[in-house]
């Protein structure tokens, strides 16, 4: 039997890059997704930044209204519970979430579609913590790439100059207790796909994350304590002709032992810098890959942003 989402250290990864990358990228050509173990993001500003998820989230729901960030397509600070639809779903996700976005140079040309982050006064480590924990999964997906690209047959800074200033997005995700049973056909998040290039994921030990395989089957993606969980997105698929797939996934209710149980995850959506044209790889062409016509990273983002209901048509 196959065992799906075995983790692959990062330690490999200092040992051996084109190692880690060809065990990550094994995985993402099976599943889509992937588990690191070992990883280097400090437990401190994980730790610190759970902490001011937790405090931000049990303020008042007028006070975390002020930060709605409906009006730029959700994609800064707090989206209420039950906004986000996944595409097709005639549903809410039964979440609340907050973004947070890059913090820019003030002359970065990037500033003319990508907003600033709203600070929380409530909470008095919530800037500072989140914008550590962004700096750090920022860092561990450029190292992450590197793998990536030397799997692809491309030097390993390949990705660096791309997405570096990327409209990446921090995700703190709150998923609250289910004391009564939600109302027929809600899930805490519907089947949808990543748009971004990958997706690092904190905060996956409490159950519920599934991933589609292409079998058909629902696959359980229970990391260990203390692992990243990476997906391939869209972008990724589109640059290397579906050779790395964006998968499908979802986050079930919690089952009757763990209704009383909130559940809080932390997906960093790496992006490519927002000019970036998104044309199919050579090599995966080759592969037999599925090419489809280049796209900038704004045009590709905004056509999604439509899909999930964030951005009015
Ligand atoms: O909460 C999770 O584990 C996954 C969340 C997710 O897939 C998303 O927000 O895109
Ligand atoms: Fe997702």
């Amino acid at each position: 039997m196959i065992e799906y989402f075995k983790p692959v250290p990062f330690s490999l990864f200092r040992k051996d890059k084109k190692a880690f990358g060809d065990a990550l990228c094994q995985s993402f050509r099976e599943t889509g997704f992937a588990v690191v173990s070992e990883h280097t993001v400090d437990q401190g500003i994980i730790d610190r930044n759970l902490e001011a998820t937790k405090a931000f989230f049990a303020l008042p729901e007028e006070v975390k209204a002020q930060y709605d960030g409906r009006d730029g397509g959700g994609q800064r600070g707090y989206t209420a519970f039950g906004t986000e639809n996944a595409k097709g779903n005639a549903h809410a996700d039964l979440k609340e979430f907050w973004h947070t976005g890059r913090d820019l140079p003030v002359d970065s040309p990037y500033r003319t579609t990508m907003a600033d982050t709203p600070s929380v006064s409530e909470v008095a480590s919530f800037d500072e913590s989140t914008r550590a924990l962004y700096n750090a999964l920022d860092e561990m997906g450029r190292q992450i790439l590197e793998g990536v690209a030397l799997h692809l047959g491309l030097p390993e800074g390949w990705f660096d100059d791309k997405v570096n200033f990327g409209n990446s997005i921090l995700r703190l995700l709150h998923y609250p207790p289910q004391m009564s049973p939600p109302s027929e056909g809600t899930v805490r998040a519907g089947a949808h796909e990543d748009i971004n290039v990958i997706t690092l994921l904190l905060g996956a030990e409490e159950a519920g994350l599934q991933a589609l395989h292409r079998s058909g089957t629902w696959l359980d993606v229970n990391p260990p304590e203390g692992a990243l969980v990476i997906n391939c997105g869209d972008m990724l698929q589109r640059l290397t002709a579906g050779v790395l797939p964006s998968t499908t996934h979802r986050v079930l209710n919690p089952t009757p032992e763990r209704v009383k149980f909130p559940r809080y995850s932390t997906p960093f959506f790496l992006h490519f810098n927002q000019d970036y044209l998104i044309d199919p790889l050579p090599g995966c062409v080759a592969e037999g890959g599925k090419a489809e016509p280049a796209i900038t990273a704004q045009d590709y983002l905004m056509e999604r942003l439509r899909e999930i209901g964030l951005v009015k048509a």
